[in-house]
């Protein structure tokens, strides 16, 4: 949450050349307040596991998050009960005249196909085309990000010789970025694809910025000025034992798999996990909710514009 002090304390000045949200008294006598409307767009065959993930961090603000959860009606889950989604889940026809503080699109395990030949592809491509215009901000997740940069940039994901499988660190590259403020200057972030995007293909598009990275990993987020649309090519909210999962069934599945990089002690699959990457995953929720959502969103939601973006 904001500080509100004095607009001519020292500290006023020192603390936003920081990156520290400072609110001065103006506008927080003329804040209202109401309940953030975030509605999750959920790719992954472990919707529970995702929910379950999101939600904890999305938790962890002050602020009243009213989480709706959408399902494509293009394909069919096979690893979630209809009951599940039946009780939990709309499809996006149920709420396409609806508006939105915040998106979320998760990953999803079809980054290895072509883009259209995803099942769902066309009705993604319309979930995305209507986000431009109903939602304030659209949080992308690593294939998510992958389908929202090729969607509305026309980038291309490339792949990889061999998986990206483990926990890295990254650097932030703007230290103005709102997003990550409060950061430590090394974070840890799991990784899990095969699959990865190029900075030089995001650095042919102007309006997008690159905010953090990792030397192995590659880039980490990209945003639209403002935020409007974030980029996320990891997995921040994976639980300690995400990747042990996914390592596990690829070793029995007989797959090429290696010990999920700087993961377990000495990077010994006998010895217990290291989770070092829980802190600042909350952070990155919690500064995109606080400071790009709930600051900047219009109190009312009808008045959300077209992305300046796409503005012709
Ligand atoms: C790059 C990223 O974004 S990483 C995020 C993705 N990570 C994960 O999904 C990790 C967890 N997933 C898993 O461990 C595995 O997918 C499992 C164990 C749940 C299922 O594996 P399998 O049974 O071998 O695969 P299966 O052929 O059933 O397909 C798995 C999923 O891929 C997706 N999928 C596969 N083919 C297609 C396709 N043509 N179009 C759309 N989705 C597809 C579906 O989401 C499917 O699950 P769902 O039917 O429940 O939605
Ligand atoms: N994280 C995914 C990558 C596949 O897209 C998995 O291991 O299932």
């Amino acid at each position: 949450m904001p500080i509100k002090i004095p607009e001519d304390l020292p500290a006023t000045r020192t603390l936003l050349d920081e990156n520290i949200f400072v609110m001065t008294e103006k506008r927080a006598l003329s804040q209202d307040i109401r309940p953030l409307h975030v509605v999750l767009l959920n790719l992954m065959p472990t919707k529970i596991e995702t929910e379950t993930q999101l939600a904890r961090l999305l938790g962890n603000t002050p602020i009243q998050v009213e989480l709706e959860f959408i399902h494509t009606k293009s394909h069919e889950s096979r690893h979630v009960s209809s009951n599940h989604l039946g009780k939990f889940y709309q499809t996006f026809d149920q709420i396409r005249d609806n508006k939105y503080d915040a998106l979320i699109i998760t990953g999803a395990p079809v980054e290895q196909m072509p883009f259209e030949d995803v099942e769902y592809w066309d009705e993604l491509c319309e979930i995305m085309e209507w986000s431009k215009t109903n939602v304030y901000s659209c949080f992308h997740i690593c294939w998510g990000a992958q389908a929202g940069l090729y969607y509305h940039y026309g980038i291309q994901k490339r792949d990889l010789e061999e998986k990206l499988f483990g926990v890295y660190p990254h650097q932030v590259e703007r230290s103005s970025s709102i997003l990550f403020r409060g950061f430590d200057d090394t974070f840890m972030v799991p990784h899990s694809r095969h699959t990865t995007i190029k900075r030089e293909d995001i650095e042919q598009v102007p309006t997008l910025k690159i905010l953090a990275s990792s030397p192995q990993a590659g880039v980490f987020a990209v945003s639209t000025e403002g935020g409007r649309q974030v980029f996320i090519t990891g997995h921040a909210e994976y639980d300690p034992h995400t990747l042990e999962n996914e390592y596990l069934r690829d070793k029995k599945l007989g797959l090429p798999i290696h010990v999920p990089y700087n993961y377990y002690e000495d990077d010994d699959d006998t010895k217990p996990i290291r989770m070092t990457w829980r802190s600042s995953a909350n952070l990155l929720y919690a500064n995109w909710l606080n400071y790009i959502v709930y600051q900047t969103t219009p109190y009312d939601l009808e008045k959300i514009e077209l992305l300046k973006e796409f503005k012709k």
